[in-house]
């Protein structure tokens, strides 16, 4: 039977190319900076119009009333963010918008696709490094068309890891953020690291370059592509406590095997994130 999804797949990596050349072209001029939850959450004029080509380009494809959108910079505004069972599109226009301010080259766009709340592509666009990331459920994943796989170690001492800061910097968090690096690093990994960019490190899972990534405080719109990514390239995706994954708890581990995945949530320090889905929002 022909894939139905096919084609939006198809479209999704042209438009997310399409998006990286504007980043790319954005970031040769002066970036205006402007702030979202906290002082150190940034957004500027670049991530708001490429939302709008992208989500521009998607109903001009498809329709308007059929697909729903969940894309950051629209639910910042106030828009949903709720996943229906509808067809719908999860995009982070640029992922990785403080690593694009100051020039540090790791800077994705990330579009997603769900059906029955079931993600059913990835594509994600490292567009400085200029790789394509994408995969559809159950046919694999690949960069720049070449199939990629997690890495196949299992002994944690042999591991890198990635992990963030977020941009929440409440003092307790940010302990507990620290304790938990402090105590894998002792474990002791091979080493710790950390793009800037939850696509980026989602693909450096997938590609075997990491063994892991994990936080909590990520979105929806930053994963949604990598969980496909990471899933169709061998690898796991858990909640932080060994629950299953949940795409709007913004909690993740992603890791290229479970033995690797659950010796590090025995280190993890769980703190609160508001669900991305939390009632306060309007329906798609
Ligand atoms: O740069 P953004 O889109 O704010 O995302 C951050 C996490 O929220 C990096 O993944
Ligand atoms: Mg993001």
């Amino acid at each position: 039977m022909e894939d139905p999804w096919q084609k939006p797949y198809d479209f999704a990596v042209s438009v997310a190319r399409k998006a990286g050349a504007e980043i790319r072209k954005a970031g040769e001029s002066e970036i205006k900076v402007c702030t979202k939850s906290s002082t150190v959450d940034l957004v500027t004029k670049t991530d708001e119009r490429v939302e709008k080509i992208i989500i521009g380009s998607l109903k001009e494809e498809f329709g308007e009333g059929t697909h729903c959108f969940i894309g950051e910079e629209s639910v910042a505004k106030g828009e949903s963010c709720i996943l229906t069972d509808k067809p719908t599109w999860i995009i982070d226009p640029v992922d990785g918008t403080t690593n694009f301010v100051h020039g540090f080259p790791f800077v994705a766009v990330s579009i997603a696709f769900a059906v029955n709340k079931q993600l059913e592509f990835g594509v994600i666009y490292s567009c400085l490094e200029d790789k394509m990331y994408k995969a559809r459920r159950g046919k694999g994943a690949f960069c720049d068309d070449e199939p990629i796989q997690v890495s196949d170690v299992k002994d944690i001492n042999k591991s890198i890891i990635i992990s963030e800061h977020g941009t929440d910097r409440t003092p307790e968090k940010v302990k507990k953020i620290f304790s938990t690096m402090q105590k894998i690093l002792c474990i002791p990994v091979h080493g710790l690291r950390g793009s800037g960019t939850a696509a980026t490190n989602m693909c450096l899972v997938a590609t075997g370059a990491v063994e892991a990534f994990f936080e909590i405080g990520i979105h929806c719109w930053d994963i949604a592509a990598g969980a496909v990514i990471v899933q169709e390239a061998g690898g796991i995706l858990l909640d932080v406590d060994g629950g299953p994954f949940d795409l709007m708890s913004r909690r993740m581990v992603s890791a290229n095997n479970d033995v690797i995945a659950k010796r590090i949530i025995k280190e993890i320090e769980i703190f609160p994130a508001e669900r991305d889905d939390a009632p306060v929002q309007k329906k798609c």
